[in-house]
């Protein structure tokens, strides 16, 4: 399955609709619609409030004015205050409650993307750049809060706003009304045309800032070989050019983004000396009195500023649908590697004493390469197996089927009698114990990073910790660290040797007392005196525990019951260690 993001988003013909962006989201944040209707409750009294005030201007003109009526004038005057503070109670209530409401949807927004990442399968990490999903997750969803939080409400206000005035400047003079809201007519159809354009613009620009992300996190994580190797230059270039590309898709989504402004002032300006020209000219035909004409001009003003607001509001939401579009784009994801529905009557030839088989199977990593062909091998309990094989010959990728990272092309993986598939991730990951080839450590302790993975001990207190360590034979790699189990890990590991962080991976999955347990090159940078000591704790697991180990040292899988030698993507049982030392020189020979 295709999961690289940036090929999906390319493929699609054109980006979402704002309606069923709008759909998707809403469907995402149930829980605030109430929020959401008091908000624009709050919002149509504010507008209504405020829109009575030209109406009320005009009618103190015509009738207390003209006439010289100072009372009226005065009695009028307290009236529009109360007014005017009452819209001013409503617009905070509602600035207030939409404040909270885009914070949560923040949160609700940032914890849907993250959960959603931690369900989908390696082959989408391997896809996709870390840092671009963290852009995904930090930035994109920032711009849709903004718009949210700050410019939807603004955004529900203007429209009510310029809805009421313009029923009142077509119920005032339809005539005069037709004339002055002519030019918004334009307006409408020019947005309408040029929006799709405007968020491909910004819908690149924030896949240029997931770029640029992406190649900052991999210079940062990668410091160590860019300062050893000198090739600053290298990593300066590729960030420049990535700084460059969102410097240019920036101003080009700006420019985009601000078209708007300068067309609704223009229209705006129009709108105003038609109502101008035709007001003026229909009190000299009597048909219209300053007063209204006062009135009528308010409310045009009231109708396009509200347009001129919306100009940067709308570029708000261009921004905010090219970041949801982006959000949206992962949450659609699903993991191809589902939990199926346990078959009994299909046990398909399984045998029985097995607690791992592989039965014809083939993989395929996602650029398309066939990496194993029809493998066919059966693992019994308390065993130890041995692959061995030339670099690139397909053993990684055997114990990545075990471990469930991917699911095989074709063919089936059995695990203690069921398909491997049909195990909820947390029964499975408890029956395999995979050391990885580069063990990942968290920041924190070694104990920290013994505990992860290993929930049955987090309750345990520090003595019913070292019980257990001791009780598996542990304690003594313990003594490997300068401070023991208190031993602090930096980020990304730093802090300890290559080895130590393979020793500390080696007691996490020894401690969770797996099944099967897979050493994938587990102590390639271990002393032959600590490896020893792990090869006599090996021995001294549970007598139903298997061991498969991945190793190019040939005396490290001396005690071997088994020899399987894997070799572009083909297994053969070797028949004895020299059997495989034989077939290792015969590949050299021949490759
Ligand atoms: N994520 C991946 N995407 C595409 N191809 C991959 C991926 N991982 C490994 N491969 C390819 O699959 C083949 C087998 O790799 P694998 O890591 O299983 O070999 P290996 O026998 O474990 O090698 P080594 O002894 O060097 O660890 C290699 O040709 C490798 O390039």
């Amino acid at each position: 399955m295709n999961y690289n993001l940036n090929e999906l988003l390319a493929n699609r013909d054109r980006p979402s609709s704002g309606k069923t962006a709008l759909r998707d989201f809403m469907r995402l944040m149930g829980g605030e619609k109430r929020n959401l209707l008091e908000a624009q409750i709050y919002i149509l009294l504010n507008t209504g409030l405020n829109l009575t005030g030209p109406l009320l201007v005009g009618y103190s003109i015509d009738q207390y004015v003209q006439h010289k009526r100072l009372d009226g004038l005065l009695h009028m005057g307290g009236i529009l205050i109360g007014v005017y503070l009452l819209a001013f109670v409503m617009a905070y209530l509602q600035t207030n409650k939409m404040g909270g409401v885009g914070q949560r949807m923040l949160f609700t927004l940032r914890n849907a993307v993250f959960i959603k990442l931690q369900e989908l399968p390696v082959a989408f990490f391997n896809q996709n750049k870390a840092g671009d999903l963290i852009s995904r997750i930090n930035n994109d969803t920032d711009k849709v809060n903004q718009f949210f939080s700050q410019s939807l409400m603004q955004f529900v206000g203007s429209v009510f706003t310029m809805l009421g005035a313009g029923i009142f400047l077509l119920s005032i003079n339809w005539k005069l009304g037709v004339a002055s809201l002519a030019p918004a007519a334009f307006l409408l159809l020019f947005t309408r045309v040029i929006s799709p354009w405007v968020r491909q613009r910004n819908a690149r620009n924030l896949k240029s800032a997931g770029s640029l992300s992406g190649e900052i996190q991999e210079s940062l994580q990668n410091f160590k070989v860019i300062i050893a190797f000198n090739r600053r230059d290298y990593f300066r270039k590729r960030f420049q050019e990535a700084n460059d590309d969102n410097y240019k898709t920036s101003i080009q989504a700006g420019v985009a983004n601000n078209l708007f402004l300068p067309v609704s002032t223009f229209l705006s300006a129009i709108a105003q000396l038609l109502v101008v020209a035709y007001g003026i000219y229909m009190i000299m035909h009597h048909a219209f009195t300053i007063g209204l004409l006062v009135s009528y001009l308010a409310y045009v003003m009231n109708f396009y500023n509200p347009v001129r607001q919306m100009a940067a509001l709308w570029a708000n939401l261009q921004v905010a649908q090219a970041g949801w579009d982006r959000i949206a784009q992962i949450l659609s994801l699903h993991s191809d590697l589902e939990i199926r529905e346990e078959d009994v009557t299909n046990a398909n030839g399984y045998t029985k004493s097995a607690l791992l088989e592989f039965k014809d199977v083939s993989f395929r990593y996602p650029d398309g390469k066939l990496v194993l062909h029809s493998i066919s091998f059966r693992l019994e309990p308390g065993k130890t197996y041995a692959l061995v094989g030339p670099t690139g010959g397909g053993k990684t990728t055997m114990a990545s089927l075990i471990a469930r990272l991917y699911d095989p092309t074709q063919g089936e993986v059995w695990l203690d009698g069921r398909d491997i598939r049909t195990y909820t991730p947390a029964v499975r990951s408890q029956k395999v114990g995979f050391i990885l080839q580069e063990p990942f450590l968290f920041s924190g302790t070694v104990r920290d990073n013994l505990l992860y993975g290993n929930e049955q001990y987090s309750h345990y207190t520090p003595e019913e910790l070292d019980a257990s360590i001791r009780e598996a034979n542990l304690e003594s790699l313990l003594g490997r660290f300068e401070n023991g189990i208190e031993t602090e890990i930096l980020p990304n590991g730093e802090g300890v040797s290559l080895g130590q962080k393979q020793l500390i991976a080696f007691m996490r999955a020894v401690l969770r007392n797996p099944a099967l347990l897979i050493l994938d090159e587990a102590t390639a940078n271990i002393d032959t005196v600590t490896e020893q000591l792990l090869d006599d704790i090996l021995r001294k697991l549970p007598a139903t525990t298997t061991r498969v180990i991945i190793a190019h040292r040939l005396n490290t899988i001396e005690s071997a019951d088994e020899i399987f030698f894997v070799n572009s993507g083909s297994v053969t049982r070797a028949g004895s260690m020299q059997d495989a030392v034989n077939m290792l020189l015969h590949d050299k020979r021949s490759s």
